[in-house]
């Protein structure tokens, strides 16, 4: 389980001061649970990955995995990022194999190993093409699987898809939930975009504009498994548990929208 107890997240700002992203979080995430973080743009959605990750220390309060303080870097996530995490000079095998090559696995295993997931992504083929070689959503299914074969607990994804087409994008989903189905791992997903994360998760949690950002609601989405994303976004089940988390976020993005315009006419006086 992964537990944020009390979390606080401040960063020093230029003037000397500091600035806090994100306040009070208090969060239990169950194993195998697939929980989405939702929120207005800037409410600290990342910041609370990276502190799961351990790439953050809170300022207050403390993360658990277990039951256990996490000290340092957390090495039971992936971390699958909305920007490219491909290396440029690797070809896709030995990029799907570098996590267990960091690891000191040898040569032959990690690249059977590589092969059986490059295989499980729909990448077989392209082993010895390059990432600028293949289209937005190869790159981001040989991060999927770069990301799943050290085989994690915890998978921490921050707006993976967004870059991709909507189409793309769809059928990304769809292959995360199926790869997700019963293998009992936990994902925190950032998104902006509600549709998304309703349709995948099991919970949403939503953020308050920041700063000092804190949850203002939890949404149980008790709608069927296994979901075919194609069509769950037609059920009315889906259109009112959507509609009732906009209205929440709706009022969240406003104030966020405020604050800033206030700010940007405070700068100009
Ligand atoms: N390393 C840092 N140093 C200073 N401020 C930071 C740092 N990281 C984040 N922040 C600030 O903390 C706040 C939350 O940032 P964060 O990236 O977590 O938000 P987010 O909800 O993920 O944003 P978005 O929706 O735009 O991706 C922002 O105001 C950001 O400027």
């Amino acid at each position: 389980m992964v537990e944020l107890a009390d979390v606080v997240v401040s960063f020093p700002t230029n003037d000397g001061g500091d600035y806090t992203a994100v306040s009070d979080i208090h969060l239990q995430v169950e194993a195998g649970t697939f929980l989405s973080v939702a929120g207005p743009t800037g409410c600290g959605k990342s910041t609370l990955l990276n502190a799961v990750a351990g790439l953050v220390a809170p300022t207050g309060g403390q993360v658990l995995i277990d039951g256990q303080p996490l000290r340092g870097l957390n090495d039971r996530v992936g971390y699958l990022f909305q920007q490219e995490a491909l290396l440029p000079w690797k070809n896709v095998l030995d990029n799907v194999a570098f996590g267990l090559q960091l690891r000191g696995v040898g040569k032959a295993e990690r690249e059977e190993r590589a092969r059986e997931w490059i295989w499980r992504v729909g990448l077989s083929g392209f082993e010895r093409a390059y990432p600028h070689q293949l289209s937005g959503g190869m790159r981001k299914r040989a991060a999927v699987a770069q990301t799943w074969l050290v085989d994690p607990d915890i998978l921490l994804m921050d707006e993976p898809f967004s870059a991709l087409d909507v189409q793309t994008r769809q059928i990304m989903e769809n292959e995360l939930l199926d790869l997700w189905t019963g293998s009992g791992k936990t994902v925190i997903f950032v998104t902006h975009d509600l549709d998304e994360a309703v349709s995948l998760s099991d919970e949403v949690v939503l953020l308050s504009a920041g700063p000092a950002s804190h949850i203002v609601g939890r949404y149980p989405i008790d709608l069927p498994r296994p979901r075919n994303l194609m069509d769950l976004r037609t059920r009315p089940e889906f259109t009112e548990i959507y509609a009732r988390i906009w209205a929440d976020l709706r009022e969240e993005v406003m104030k966020g929208y405020e604050r800033t315009t206030a700010n940007t006419a405070d700068r100009r006086r």
